[in-house]
């Protein structure tokens, strides 16, 4: 039961296509069907009237039959049948507007949770912000305004067809004057997209500053530079309003150039009615209908804004794509050793960013159940480091054995339960922090979730909550580092035989830290640990430190080996008196050949 009812749900969502599907071509295909039903309705309507008002005449001469009140009577109806249609096709344009809106929205979001996040780095976050709610709305919108394009063009040429078969001259006429009327669409078509193209960037970029001022809001109130940051985040604007009036003013002189042409050409049917009716070729119901089909077929330069739309859609379809195309991982089919100790060890790696080299790790290995400290100067390649020993990004050459099993070649639910990472900033959470902490690739107890708490050292906090574990993350107030202690309790829950620790005790005090480490130690799962680290006390603590500068690997040895060198003492600030003593750590020390510098 329960079954079905999911299965019912994934059903309705895919229609809906909120889980990222396409909802295929039937939403489009309403709008198409109900405003070509509508145009027909127009084109027809012409017609009916005219011979309607010559029978009307005729009856007037006394020679009525009642075919008059027949085609008063489909006139009234094409007239009806021309509004529910209109009605109906507002009513599918928006649902399908909601459906491609909501599909576009869910496939970049899924490609941008899925993407390596070395190629998400690129798209700021308030960039992302627009093309996940702007751009989408507007590539959402483009489906329907496509439909109702091609529809659009129904009248014109339905009206063209009809004007042909009611006085081929006056066709002839309006056909002459047509090519002047495409010409002013296709130019505006052309020129509109670059504009758009460019104005949607102009709009990413604000969003961008203003994020990025939102995020050092305090920094900008503390140093009085409000007046520079907002000059800083309007920069674009001028860009934006010259982008924007460009566009208006090309909409304009579209619209502008065909509301010439187009009384223009009304003007030269209806003359050539006149002299075909003057001659007797046409009879009065006749002008009547050619004035109104010369009319309709002018209307084709009435199709800009729909053009508009569609053009607005393209560009910011690809737009909301780009973060659905970025390059995923791909996985294996191997598993781990069930027994393994967690032997980690980088051979030949290289990663290179813009073409600049930022790591190289040759040869180093850490052994199962150790903990390495990674340390080094700003920039010199710790996070890099940290993220291809867990394969949250592959190296550009060489490989990362765990256990003796190459990463990439591991499953991914082999990768994700056996190592577990913790940031210096958690993934936010909507649930309850019990929830928050149980949240993993593991099965988690309520119990493990409170042992994980107390390992890191959150579990006194907690329980002050207003509900304790039961109290929804959004309503916590929590501190930077009561948040980055729940961050690790979500990593201890779920470690596997490999830890990697990336700034995740930064916002810590250095007794907690001390702390997080005994427990980490004795109460959480046993196996490997990587640990970037910013104190010499974390160094000194771990079985070996690896030893990071300009994107190289400067030496792998215990902390007390390489205090002896001046430069591994600047790393943590010369001078520095934070050196805890060799002896303060009680864990076991790697054999000499274990750690190779
Ligand atoms: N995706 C990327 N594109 C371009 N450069 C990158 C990318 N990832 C890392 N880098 C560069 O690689 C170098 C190392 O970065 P990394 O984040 O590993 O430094 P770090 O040692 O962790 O520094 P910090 O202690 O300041 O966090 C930096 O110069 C960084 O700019």
């Amino acid at each position: 039961m329960l079954t079905t009812g999911f299965r019912a749900r994934r059903a309705g969502r895919a229609r809906d296509g909120a889980d990222g599907a396409a909802p295929g071509r039937l939403p489009e295909v309403l709008v198409l069907l109900c405003s070509v039903g509508a145009s027909v309705a127009t084109v027809a309507q012409p017609f009916a009237l005219g011979r309607t008002l010559d029978l009307l005449l005729r009856d007037g001469n006394g020679e009525a039959d009642g075919a008059a009140g027949h085609w008063l009577a489909l006139s009234a109806a094409l007239l009806l049948g021309e509004l529910l249609l209109d009605s109906l096709t507002s009513l599918f344009t928006g649902r399908c507007n909601a459906v491609w809106t909501a599909s576009l929205r869910s496939r970049a979001f899924d490609g941008l949770l899925r993407a390596v996040p070395d190629h998400a780095r690129p798209f700021a976050p308030g960039d992302v912000g627009t093309r996940l709610t702007l751009n989408a709305a507007d590539a959402g919108g483009a489906p329907a305004a496509r439909a109702a394009l091609a529809a659009s063009m129904v009248t014109p040429v339905g009206a063209l067809a009809a004007l042909a078969v009611v006085d081929v001259w006056v066709a002839a006429c309006v056909l002459a004057g047509l090519p002047a009327l495409v010409l002013v669409l296709r130019t505006f078509a052309r020129d509109t997209g670059a504009s758009v193209a460019a104005y949607q960037n102009a709009q990413s970029q604000i969003a961008s500053r203003l994020l990025e001022a939102l995020e050092g809001a305090a920094t900008i109130a503390a140093a009085g530079t409000g007046a520079r940051e907002r000059a800083r985040v309007l920069a674009p604007l001028g860009r934006l309003a010259a982008l924007g009036r460009r566009m208006w003013a090309l909409h304009g002189r579209a619209l502008g150039r065909s509301g010439v042409l187009v009384p223009l050409l009304t003007l030269a049917a209806t003359a050539v009615g006149g002299l075909r009716l003057a001659s007797g070729a046409l009879s009065v119901g006749g002008l009547l209908a050619v004035c109104r089909y010369a009319q309709l077929t002018a209307g084709v330069g009435g199709a800009a804004s729909l053009l508009g739309a569609v053009v607005r859609g393209r560009e910011a379809r690809n737009r909301t794509l780009a973060l659905a195309r970025m390059p995923t991982l791909v996985y294996g089919t191997r598993r781990l050793p069930p027994t393994g100790p967690g032997d980690l060890e980088l051979c030949g790696v290289r990663v290179v960013r813009d073409g600049r080299q930022v790591l190289r790790a040759d040869g180093v290995r850490v052994p199962g159940g150790a903990t390495a400290a990674v340390v080094g100067r700003s920039g010199a390649g710790k996070s890099v480091l940290a993220a291809v020993a867990g394969r949250l990004i592959d190296p550009d050459e060489g490989q990362v054995l765990l256990d003796g099993v190459r990463l990439d070649r591991l499953t991914r639910e082999a990768l994700r339960t056996e190592v577990a990472y913790a940031f210096e900033r958690p993934a936010p959470d909507e649930g309850t922090v019990a929830e928050a902490v149980a949240t993993g690739p593991r099965q988690v107890s309520p119990e493990q979730v409170r042992e994980a708490c107390r390992a890191a050292g959150a579990d006194g906090f907690v329980r002050r909550l207003p509900s304790g574990y039961d109290t929804p993350l959004p309503a916590a107030p929590l501190s930077g580092g009561e948040y980055q202690r729940l961050g690790l309790a979500r990593a201890f829950a779920h470690a596997g035989r490999l830890l990697i620790m990336d700034d995740a005790t930064s916002s810590l005090d250095t007794a907690t830290e001390h702390e997080v480490d005994r427990a980490l130690r004795h109460s959480v799962r046993p196996g490997t640990r990587l640990v970037v680290a910013h104190r010499p006390s974390v160094a000194a603590r771990a079985d070996l430190v690896i030893w990071l500068e300009d994107g190289g690997v400067r030496a792998v040895a215990p902390h007390r080996e390489l205090w002896d060198t001046a430069g591994y003492r600047a790393v943590f600030g010369a001078g520095s008196t934070e050196a805890a003593a060799p002896e303060a750590s009680t864990a076991r020390r790697p054999r000499p050949e274990e750690a190779r510098p």
